[in-house]
């Protein structure tokens, strides 16, 4: 993986703004991780991913369910092979959809539906620059970026994320300014300061200390910039705040899941301002669910099967709110 050259207009930028200070460790960071094989798979995921053939797209759309790349005259027999089986190698695809030509990406999730619910509630993204954390493959930025932001920068430790996002960019913008960084939240550097917009969806309650993630999230942000927050929440008052004792709808890695009220609270607490909650959707089996592209058992398996109203461990089925607050 070649860091310089996959980020290297994105590094530009950074050079001439306020994000130059995030510059200074992070490709030697980032060369260092890949020295100490941050995944054992890695390696067929980049063989995979140059494998892929160059097809160059001659419309791409950023602002229908699917993002997607198409070409006026059809793929060859070999092409549209390569083309599948290659995007096949990098599975489980879990967030999307991506129409790749006469590919089309069935992912996990309806990543779409999700995007529909969030956009009518926030401020234009128009010339924005915007940070998506924890972005998985990094089908939302794509939409930020089909709604005019100037910027995307997504950050996921996910390696086989990474190598999915670099995929999509072959085919739907190898030049556009809009990157994926495999670093965590907590790697960014504080008080950067630097964000108009910052995205924070399915994460919060894979963090162990949730309000230094809003506060980490608080410093991405310029003065009066924008924090969109989704995360898992069950019902009840500002005192209620469920943790799993140990896995919560199969999920290993899940710490908090505040009420509404709560999580209001502690938005507050961290700092920020006008807190609105702006959605509030019950996951469907309809919008996560096993594919072709991700064949590992999904929702359908983690809920109870004689209550789907509980997880298989008998807590409140996946119940999930938007937040919107200005920094
Ligand atoms: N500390 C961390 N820092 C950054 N990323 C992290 C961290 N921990 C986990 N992740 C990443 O956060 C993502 C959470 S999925 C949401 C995807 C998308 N946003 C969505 O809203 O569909 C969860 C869901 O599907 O609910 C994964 O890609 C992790 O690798």
């Amino acid at each position: 993986m070649d860091f310089f050259k996959i980020y290297q207009d994105l590094f530009q930028y950074m050079k001439q703004g306020p994000l130059n200070r995030w510059l200074d460790n992070l490709i030697p960071q980032l060369e260092q991780r890949l020295l100490e094989n941050p995944h054992g798979d890695l390696g067929r995921w980049q063989a995979a991913l140059n494998r892929l053939p160059d097809i160059q797209a001659d419309n791409i759309t950023l602002t229908t369910s699917a993002i997607t790349a198409n070409k006026a005259e059809a793929l060859s027999e070999a092409e549209l092979v390569q083309l599948t089986s290659g995007l096949m190698a990098l599975s489980p695809w879990r967030k999307g959809p991506f129409q790749l030509f006469d590919t089309y990406i069935n992912t996990e999730w309806h990543s779409d539906w999700k995007w529909d619910r969030v956009v009518p509630h926030i401020s234009s993204l128009k010339n924005r620059v915007v940070l998506d954390v924890g972005c998985g493959s990094g089908y939302h930025c794509w939409r930020m970026l089909g709604e005019g932001a100037d910027r995307v920068i997504g950050i996921d430790p996910n390696y086989l994320f990474l190598t999915q996002f670099e995929a999509i960019k072959k085919y739907c913008g190898p030049k556009s300014p809009i990157h994926l960084l495999p670093v965590k939240m907590e790697e960014v550097p504080s008080n950067l300061e630097a964000f108009d917009t910052t995205f924070s969806m399915g994460v919060l309650y894979h963090r162990r200390s949730p309000i230094d993630h809003l506060l980490e999230l608080k410093s991405t942000l310029r003065k009066g910039g924008e924090l969109v927050l989704e995360t898992l929440v069950i019902e009840g008052d500002n005192e209620q705040c469920l943790m799993p004792e140990d896995r919560y709808a199969m999920m290993r890695n899940v710490w908090f899941i505040p009420s509404c009220d709560t999580l209001a609270l502690w938005l507050k607490r961290a700092g920020f301002k006008d807190i609105k909650l702006v959605d509030l959707n019950r996951t469907t089996t309809e919008e996560q669910r096993a594919t072709e592209w991700m064949t590992y058992q999904s929702l359908n398996s983690f809920l109870d099967p004689e209550d789907p109203a509980k997880t298989i461990e008998g807590y409140p089925a996946p119940l999930r709110a938007t937040f919107v607050a200005t920094k």
